[in-house]
């Protein structure tokens, strides 16, 4: 990795399979906890929030770390258990609206890791009896925009509390980030399909047909235009069969199979561009065809670290789009989102 910051409660791995827990939460790093989570800091949020933070990510773009900064989330070290619902990709069964007590007295707890490093993470020493994937739905933050699945810790968090019927706790914590409310609303139809369900099996009903449904779509969008649209089929010359692209092929779009799925052999091996540091060369920006314009860094005025990235992005000069990517046609509800292909990890 090219940049790394220890965090307070930091579990960063010494090798790249050790599972030895850090030493980093010492006790003068120890958040406080009383009821409800309410840490140290004075800062308090409704229920309890925690992550086990593995340090793999940028920290100027990384949710967990700034919720940390904000005081309302509390870390964990490997070899703790959570008691709330652990959303997490380790997990067995979907978080369901059967879920809410469980969140409302015990919380919610994510990792925080690499997407491109999730076979470092100790899962058998993290996690609790309540561990949660999430069902279909799709990541508004700035590195990840409009991919399924690969939310980010805020989004995932909040994605919990939305679909146990706990909108205000997921608005509330979606505020603390300029572009949070954006994945409420791009998700708002599917996050109420799945506050009507009750257990894990309703909602996993509920994901199968919205995935048909989308699918459907698309085929009928792609049977009134045969044409190489690149905006309903994505640019064909530079797929590179990677990540799961929900119009193309249903089969590969099961929760669980994802994780797979999304690993592409480019930024897997090259950990500094999968984390979403080195592979941005300055500005871009797409015209309406999707088109790169390239920008110098003292045309745009938007142009500043990534700190204020994470602040004020700018998705479509967001730099966790590589040069050569393909462009990639995300289905949202009846909306269609057409995105460059390749996107960073973290
Ligand atoms: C891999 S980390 C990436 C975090 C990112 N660096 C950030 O800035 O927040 C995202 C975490 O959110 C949770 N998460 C996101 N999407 C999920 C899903 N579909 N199912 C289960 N857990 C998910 C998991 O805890 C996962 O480890």
């Amino acid at each position: 990795m090219a940049k790394s910051s220890k965090g307070k409660g930091s579990n960063k791995q010494r090798g790249a399979h050790s599972s030895k827990p850090s030493s980093g939460h010492t006790s003068t790093h120890r958040h406080v906890e009383s009821k409800h989570g309410a840490n140290k800091s004075g800062k308090n949020f409704p229920v309890k929030l925690a992550m086990w933070d593995f340090d793999q990510c940028d920290p100027k773009r990384c949710s967990g770390k700034k919720l940390e900064r904000l005081g309302i989330i509390k870390s964990l070290r490997v070899g703790q258990k959570f008691q709330g619902i652990v959303v997490s990709p380790n997990g067995k069964s979907v978080v369901c609206p059967n879920d809410r007590n469980i969140v409302e007295e015990n919380g919610a707890a994510v990792v925080e890791c690499s997407w491109a490093r999730l076979d470092e993470v100790p899962f058998n020493k993290i996690g609790g009896r309540n561990e949660r994937l999430l069902p279909y739905l799709v990541a508004a933050n700035q590195v990840n925009y409009g991919r399924p699945w690969r939310l980010n810790c805020v989004e995932a968090l909040a994605a919990c509390f939305a679909i146990v019927g706990r909108l205000d706790l997921a608005t509330e914590l979606l505020s603390h980030f300029s572009w949070g409310l954006q994945f409420l609303e791009l998700n708002k139809e599917l996050l109420e399909v799945y506050q009507r369900c009750t257990d894990a099996d309703s909602i996993k009903k509920a994901e199968d047909a919205w995935l048909e449904q989308i699918e459907k779509e698309a085929q009928e969008r792609k049977a009134r235009n045969p044409g190489d649209d690149l905006w309903l089929t994505g640019n064909v010359n530079h797929k590179k069969g990677h990540g799961v692209t929900q119009n193309e092929n249903k089969d590969e779009a099961e929760v669980g199979s994802t994780w797979e799925q999304g690993e592409n052999s480019e930024y897997e091996s090259d950990e500094s561009a999968a984390d979403g540091e080195e592979a941005y060369h300055g500005p871009v920006k797409y015209d309406s065809l999707g088109n790169e314009i390239t920008l110098s860094e003292s045309s745009d005025p938007e142009y500043s670290d990534s700190e204020e990235l994470l602040e004020e992005p700018d998705f479509l000069g967001d730099n966790s789009f590589s040069n050569d990517s393909d462009i990639r046609d995300v289905t949202v509800g009846l909306s269609k989102v057409a995105i460059k292909g390749d996107v960073t990890e973290q």
